[in-house]
């Protein structure tokens, strides 16, 4: 995939407001709560990555979003239109990649995207997104033929076909090689720098790590925090944890001033030697995981 610079979405009605505004998004199943009062705000631009655990409720809201799936209660705006009433207009101003199968098996690759070009106001031309989601090889093979990995990138580029503002990609990288997602984190890149507003999710930590402005942690139906991603957990981040051997076992000790505790600690040993001294800070996955509520194992505490 190159790193072809991607032309600027058409501008909006009003560039200071939000991309996505939320308040109180309220969707039960069955009587189940799944999203209980979520708020969130995807700013102009940025690229904002969804985290949380399997079944928090990131595919419903994306798709409360998208106008393809009804709220029960609260108010939601994408480019200043609520989607459960937006027409085709705004429709052609966003652009979706979901985790569904796409249709079209029988097609090649090449008819696909020149099929849905059809219903596009303004495509991309076909070769220029072939090159961009690294498919120019396959232009020729039927859909149907295709890896699931080479599956998502036909998605990607149908999803971006028509240079929309904003782009919704849910779980776009799954089943993907390290290198087919190295290739899509460039696409992101290119979309952001081109000014389209991206809002995806994910399992991968690495890949909001390097892909998001902000990254949002869905829990219990909410959001329970939004930060960049090196600063997610500011709190949790500030302790670090000082460990070393001892009279035939491990010491540990957490504590926000581990300057203080290695100076004892160094202190109080002959020759400046503690043996298997390491200082650790937990890094997005650890912070993740207290936020959800999970312990390392993988048990909900
Ligand atoms: N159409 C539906 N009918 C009933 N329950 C549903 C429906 N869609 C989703 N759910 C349930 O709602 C919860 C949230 O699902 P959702 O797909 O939004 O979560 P998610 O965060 O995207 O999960 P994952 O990371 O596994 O994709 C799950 O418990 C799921 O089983």
């Amino acid at each position: 995939m190159t790193s072809t610079q991607l032309a600027p979405p058409d501008a909006g009605t009003d560039r200071d407001a939000p991309a996505v505004h939320v308040r109180g998004l309220r969707k039960s199943y069955g009587g189940r709560a799944v999203l209980d009062g979520l708020d969130l705000e995807v700013r102009r631009g940025e690229c904002f990555a969804l985290l949380g655990p399997n079944g928090a409720g990131k595919t419903t809201t994306i798709e409360v979003l998208e106008g393809v799936r009804r709220r029960d209660a609260g108010s939601v705006l994408v480019l200043d239109e609520d989607p459960a009433t937006a027409g085709r207009g705004w429709r052609g101003r966003i652009g979706v990649v979901s985790q569904g199968e796409g249709a079209a098996q029988a097609l090649t690759v090449r008819e696909a995207l020149d099929h849905f070009a059809a219903y596009t106001a303004t495509p991309r031309p076909t070769d220029e997104l072939l090159a961009a989601v690294g498919l120019e090889e396959m232009a020729s093979t039927r859909v149907g033929r295709l890896s699931g990995g080479q599956r998502r990138r036909l998605a990607v580029a149908l999803g971006v076909q028509g240079n929309p503002e904003l782009v919704f990609l849910d779980e776009p990288t799954t089943g993907m090689d390290p290198v087919a997602r190295r290739q899509f984190w460039q696409l992101v890149r290119d979309l952001r720098a081109g000014g389209t507003t991206v809002l995806l999710t994910t399992h991968y930590l690495d890949e909001a790590a390097e892909l998001a402005d902000r990254v949002g942690v869905i829990a219990g139906g909410r959001l329970v925090e939004v930060a960049p991603p090196a600063e997610l957990g500011a709190a949790l981040r500030r302790e670090a944890t000082v460990r070393w051997r001892e009279d035939g076992g491990w010491r540990e000790v957490r504590t926000a001033a581990p300057a203080g505790v290695l100076r004892d600690l160094l202190a109080a040993t002959p020759h400046d030697e503690v043996p298997g001294l390491t200082v650790t800070r937990p890094g997005l996955e650890d912070v993740y995981l207290a936020l959800v509520g999970a312990t390392p194992g993988g048990e909900l505490r």
